[in-house]
């Protein structure tokens, strides 16, 4: 089933501190995001790579990927304030009836996950990527625990997150009429209360490079998925 991925990649990496977008950040020599892009490139049923920037990256975002052989599979559009509001920019250059948003900060996403989301979703309308919990998770105020979270149930969710074109629309356009914001596409889905949404298990290393000991981190990971690919 045909999809177009929305790419968010207008974010400030202000966790990360190195004073610009961290997906300009090298890994191995390349810019973090065109890691992600080559992920998706690679998808047959992948239709489109709608990738959302902050206009001032316009220029440095069309040179790193001039001439690529996925360059006709691009689209840029640009981001806002907000996470949500740059996934929601994104959503108006979708024309797939599935859609997936996956961060620009996760390089290392696997495609047999990818071809489960979108089966999925397919099938039921919404999934998302997760891993469970392994540590242990304690609500806390001011420092002082209040209280510990059965982490039978819990789930550290990543992206992609994959719908059917039409309930992610209704889900933005809901939060935008009512001022919601979320920290990801499900929680918008869950607050309209009308659509179940499914977990398909992904890996751990499918990161977020947030913070600079990520950068550690996917180092390792590339070095380990070289050795292994042999
Ligand atoms: N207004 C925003 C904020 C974030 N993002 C993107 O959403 C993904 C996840 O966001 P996050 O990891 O928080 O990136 P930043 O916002 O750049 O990081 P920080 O919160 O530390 O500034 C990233 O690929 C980021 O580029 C975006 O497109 N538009
Ligand atoms: C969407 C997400 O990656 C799921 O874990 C996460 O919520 C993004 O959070 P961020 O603070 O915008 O990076």
């Amino acid at each position: 089933m045909e999809y177009d991925v929305i790419i968010p990649a207008a974010g400030s990496g202000t966790r990360m501190g190195a004073g610009k977008n961290k997906l300009l950040l090298e890994l191995n020599e390349r810019p973090i995001i065109l890691h992600t892009l080559e992920v998706f490139a690679g998808e047959p049923d992948c239709s489109k790579m709608i990738v959302v920037i902050q206009p001032k990256e316009e220029k440095i975002f069309r040179e790193m990927t001039v001439g690529s052989p996925y360059e006709k599979k691009l689209a840029f559009v640009y981001g806002g304030a907000e996470r949500q509001h740059s996934v929601y920019n994104g959503l108006k250059a979708v024309s797939t009836g599935i859609v997936l948003v996956h961060d620009g900060a996760r390089p290392f996403i696997r495609r047999p996950v990818i071809k489960q989301l979108v089966s999925e979703a397919v099938r039921s309308g919404a999934a998302i990527a997760a891993v469970p919990v392994k540590d242990t998770i304690k609500q806390a105020v001011d420092h002082e625990v209040v209280q510990t979270i059965d982490r039978s149930s819990l789930w550290q969710v990543q992206t992609p997150q994959a719908f059917r074109l039409p309930i992610l629309q209704q889900a933005h356009e809901w939060a935008r009429a009512e001022g919601y914001l979320g920290t990801d596409e499900a929680s918008l889905v869950e607050k309209k209360g009308d659509i179940s949404i499914k977990i398909i298990k992904s890996d751990y290393d499918n990161i977020k490079i947030t913070t600079p000991e990520d950068l550690y981190f996917a180092r390792a990971i590339l070095e380990k998925r070289a050795q292994l690919d042999g």
